[in-house]
């Protein structure tokens, strides 16, 4: 069966608190989103604002392929502002649980079927097609959803959608109340479930299995609170694992990595490394007896293969290797030690894991290095002499001296922030010795309060089209820029230090 994937990343998504983009942002995130193959896109919720209504409209005739959709109240100003917006499709709500029409709408179940089947009405009679939500339906009475329901599909409503609007239901019971919504309504239902339990997903593979067609769900799982079922979770999941029925959607599954990581830039929220599919860490490896295993067949701990989510499989060495995989990364850079130098080079690696450090592969080639005897491969960029001011009513400006090789070089800069100034500096040196450009610079807090760890990743390439990339870790964001600035060097010269050969040791 063939699954509708309704992506909510630019209304429900966008309500992540702290989250707002401009209707050109939004038009790039829905033209990804066609790109990507989702069937229908909630652009966002038209009576909001000027900027909101401007970009549902730059949206609705960019000649997508996927259904534009936006939000509206059971509410005539909302139905007109979405008519205005140039929508033939509107996404209609009204609460129904009783803790809603009491203390939000102050209204009881009556009067909500009355405004429900108003707004209906006067969507239709304004050309539009109507997917209409039982908002908190999962904290409704069973019976008046049911009941609910039939009305909405009897005053002309083309689709009904069962959110869980809190994330509160169990698997078990999102599919009871989607047979009773299938049943009563006759029409295609979708659901909507949110992430309060960690149960987004679960809730809207049991709602399909239970007869829904259609799954709303956001890029990255970004929404309201903990967020909503993610996309890439959940078509990963329709394709790749058992159910009594197989159910396909129409996702371009190997645009998800990129897709995952644009929307995330755009928005500012990273994506988590732990997160399934497009997670940084979802195919890395550090675990000897995994790496072993994954070396001889991928798929003895990879569920599936990144390359069908535009990933990539990562090992890195650290406290927990062994030596198959250890070697296999020394291999990647054409250094092969012998057996008793592996196990020293080992030894060495968890020694620096046992301090809790985190070991990179210019560290590993650096004490492969000095354990085969082989002064070439260390660390040939060094930071010899650092300093940076700033201030209010001031240039932020830097200092930076580097060790190159044995060669001393320095250079100043200034910039619009002293992690800009810094990495202009260091930009004139790298540029000089090794025509090394930064091409990607992200920077994330890792803990909370003013004493947090920040996390930079960056992206370095150099004239002949050799990247690398480097993450660091410290408590001075400009300090760690610079150390993951060395760190991308290091890696790109080291590339081109081993570069064409094969074998050593
Ligand atoms: C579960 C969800 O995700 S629902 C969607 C949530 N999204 C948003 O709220 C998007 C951003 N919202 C906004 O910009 C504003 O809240 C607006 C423009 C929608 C409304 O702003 P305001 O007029 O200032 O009202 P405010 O937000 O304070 O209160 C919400 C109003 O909507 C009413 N309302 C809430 N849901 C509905 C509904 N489905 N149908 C009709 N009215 C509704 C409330 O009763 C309240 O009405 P009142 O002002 O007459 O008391
Ligand atoms: C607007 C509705 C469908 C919603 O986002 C929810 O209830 O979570
Ligand atoms: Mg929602």
């Amino acid at each position: 069966m063939r699954i509708r994937i309704f992506d909510t990343t630019l209304r429900d998504g966008e309500q992540t608190p702290g989250v707002s983009l401009s209707p050109e942002q939004k038009l790039q995130i829905a033209r990804m989103l066609d790109e990507l193959g989702v069937d229908a896109i909630e652009a966002g919720f038209p009576v909001i604002s000027e900027g909101e209504s401007k970009a549902v409209k730059m949206i609705a005739t960019a000649g997508l392929s996927a259904d534009i959709c936006g939000l509206a109240r059971a509410d005539k100003r909302d139905i007109d502002a979405a008519a205005d917006a140039g929508l033939d499709y509107v996404h209609l709500f009204i609460a129904t649980s009783d803790i809603h029409l009491k203390h939000k709408l102050m209204m009881d179940r009556e009067e909500a079927v009355r405004r429900a089947i108003s707004s209906i009405e006067y969507a239709k009679s304004r050309g539009m097609k109507v997917e209409f939500s039982a908002e908190d339906a999962t904290r409704t009475e069973r019976g008046f959803l049911r009941d609910f329901f039939k009305q909405v599909a009897e005053a002309g409503a083309d689709r009904a959608d069962i959110p869980d609007t809190v994330g509160y239901s169990t698997p078990a019971y999102m599919a009871e109340i989607t047979r009773d919504a299938v049943e009563a309504t006759g029409l295609p239902v979708s659901v909507h479930c949110h992430n309060d339990f960690g149960l987004a997903v679960a809730n809207t593979i049991s709602g399909l299995q239970a007869g829904a067609t259609c799954a709303h769900v956001t890029i990255n799982g970004i929404g309201e609170r903990a967020g909503n079922a993610s996309l890439e979770e959940l078509v990963m999941a329709l394709q790749c694992l058992q159910f009594d029925e197989a159910r396909s959607t129409g996702i371009h599954t190997e645009k998800l990595y990129g897709t995952s990581r644009a929307v995330s830039g755009l928005v500012g929220i990273q994506v988590q490394p732990n997160k399934a599919i497009v997670g940084e860490n979802a195919f890395g490896h550090e675990s000897g007896i995994h790496t072993h295993g994954v070396l001889s067949n991928p798929l003895t701990y990879e569920p599936i293969s990144p390359e069908l989510v535009g990933h990539t499989r990562r090992l890195e060495v650290g406290k927990h290797a062994g030596l198959h995989g250890m070697n296999a990364m020394l291999g990647e850079y054409g250094v092969k030690p012998t057996a008793e130098q592996s196990k020293v080079i080992l030894s060495r690696v968890k020694a620096l894991g046992d301090q809790g450090k985190k070991v990179t592969d210019v560290e590993l080639l650096s004490i492969a290095g000095e354990v085969i005897g082989e002064p070439g491969l260390r660390r040939m960029v060094q930071l010899s002499g650092f300093s940076v001011s700033t201030g209010i009513g001031t240039m932020p400006y830097a200092f930076v001296k580097l060790n190159v090789d044995g060669k001393e070089f320095s250079a100043t800069d200034y910039g619009v922030g002293p992690v800009d100034a810094s990495l202009s500096a260091m930009q004139k040196i790298t540029g000089e010795i090794a025509e090394v450009r930064i091409r990607e610079y992200g920077l994330a807090s890792i803990s909370g309060g003013s004493n947090a760890l920040c996390e930079v990743t960056i992206g370095v390439e150099d004239a002949k089209g050799n990247k690398a990339s480097a993450r660091s870790v410290g408590e001075d964001i400009v300090t760690t820029s610079v150390q993951a600035v060395i760190d991308g060097m290091n890696r790109i010269m080291l590339k081109k230090m081993l570069g064409g050969k094969k074998t050593r040791g």
